[in-house]
């Protein structure tokens, strides 16, 4: 076979690879549309939208579904305005509302000068002049649960009809760590308005991983560059790690591989070097998303992790912190419980000798992930904040 010429490439479509595409073909879901169709439905007719808990392990397409539904939504109608804020990135209520101001108007608000209550108010008054519900997904809402963060954020979007009665809103949460305790979270006064529909996400069996990679190789690839043999090693991987997105990430980087070698095949080879990298995929975006104080937590517990040769104590740990900057006591118990909740670090109390003490363990991969990332030796804590 002939090697590949400079202007000769092995994509179809690339972006079909990419993180933020939107597939057009997604089977194995219809169950969780229904529900969430249905818990939408009232809004259509007038009425106050459903509440929904969207539940699910990483990559099991729940912000797929979401995406999905709101562009179907945008479609149909302007009299229900769907918004989809990512809690990674916006984390206050300032910040989501902000969000849905720029929705419904077109443009940003100013981010000074403006204060939380007006921007609310201009948001329920376009609401009313339009006649219009909203219906905001707070995705990945579970880097709001430390320190009341998703209280703060809920309760004022759940109360504001009690302020303006003709504004209806519906929110959808999306929850990917599985021992989440909404209960615990809120407010029992915001825990008895925000009575929601739980849609359950369960992982893919093999078969079903299976289907989709495959869809995406044909949409993205051309015929007879992914052998059938490559894409069962593709999906043993994904499998073993339980996440389509490995899979995702590695058919794109394995393809991209064979092409810079000028091959007109990916072979098993590409798949392996490739998996190296895409492995790590989810940790990498866990770990992009924490900040300059949380990273320092980290990398303090992977250092003493390393002098202790093995897990770090606590009290160890901290001091570690606070040779980089100072740091209160309970804001290091806050940080430290979030690395847990985000499966970066294993926290658990140990016996040693007559007593025992609170260890920190960090997860197989973070510390590759970390170092890559921050391109330094994890530890040095010059970015705290
Ligand atoms: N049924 C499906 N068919 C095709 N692609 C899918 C399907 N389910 C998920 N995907 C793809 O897998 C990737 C992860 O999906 P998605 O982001 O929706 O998962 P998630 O449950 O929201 O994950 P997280 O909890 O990490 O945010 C996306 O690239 C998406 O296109």
């Amino acid at each position: 076979m002939k090697p590949l010429t400079a202007d000769q490439t092995l994509f179809r479509d690339p972006a079909v690879f990419e993180s933020a595409h939107l597939p057009e073909v997604f089977n194995h879901r219809d169950t969780q549309l229904e529900a969430l169709a249905f818990a939408l439905r009232p809004a259509f007719a007038g009425y106050r939208p459903q509440h929904a808990v969207l539940r699910g392990v990483p990559g099991t397409g729940k912000t797929t579904a979401i995406r999905l539904l709101f562009a179907e939504v945008e479609e149909t109608t302007t009299q229900v305005v769907p918004v989809l804020v990512s809690c990674q990135v916006e984390k206050s209520l300032f910040a989501v509302v902000a969000e849905i101001f720029r929705v419904l108007v077109g443009h940003a608000p100013p981010t000074s000068g403006v204060s939380i209550k007006r921007l609310m108010s201009e948001v329920a008054h376009v609401l009313m002049a339009r006649e219009a519900a909203v219906v905001v997904c707070l995705d990945d809402a579970h880097w709001l649960l430390a320190d009341g963060g998703l209280d703060a954020v809920l309760a004022p979007l759940l109360r504001m009809h009690e302020v303006w009665p003709a504004v209806r809103v519906g929110v959808v949460l999306t929850l990917s760590a599985p021992e989440a305790d909404l209960a615990r979270a809120l407010d029992p006064g915001t825990r008895s308005v925000f009575q929601a529909a739980e849609v359950f996400f369960p992982p893919y069996s093999a078969g079903e991983v299976r289907a989709i990679l495959g869809d995406r190789v044909r949409a993205g690839l051309y015929p007879g560059v992914m052998p059938p043999a490559v894409l069962d090693l593709v999906v043993e991987r994904a499998v073993a790690t339980a996440d389509l997105r490995v899979g995702l990430d590695l058919i794109g980087r394995a393809a991209r591989a064979a092409e810079e070698a000028g091959r007109r095949t990916v072979t098993a080879g590409d798949v392996l070097a490739a998996f190296v990298v895409s492995k790590n995929r989810h940790l990498a975006v866990t770990i992009e998303g924490l900040s300059a104080s949380e990273r320092a937590v980290l990398a303090a517990a992977l250092d003493e992790g390393r002098a202790e040769d093995g897990a770090a104590g606590a009290g160890q740990v901290y001091g570690r912190v606070c040779e980089g900057a100072e740091m209160s006591y309970t804001v290091f118990h806050e940080r430290l419980k979030k690395l847990e909740r985000l499966r970066l670090v294993d926290v658990q109390m140990v016996r040693r000798g007559r007593g025992r003490r609170r260890e920190i363990g960090v997860r197989e991969g973070v510390e590759e992930v970390l170092c890559r990332t921050t391109g330094r030796h994890a530890g040095v804590a010059e970015d705290q904040k």
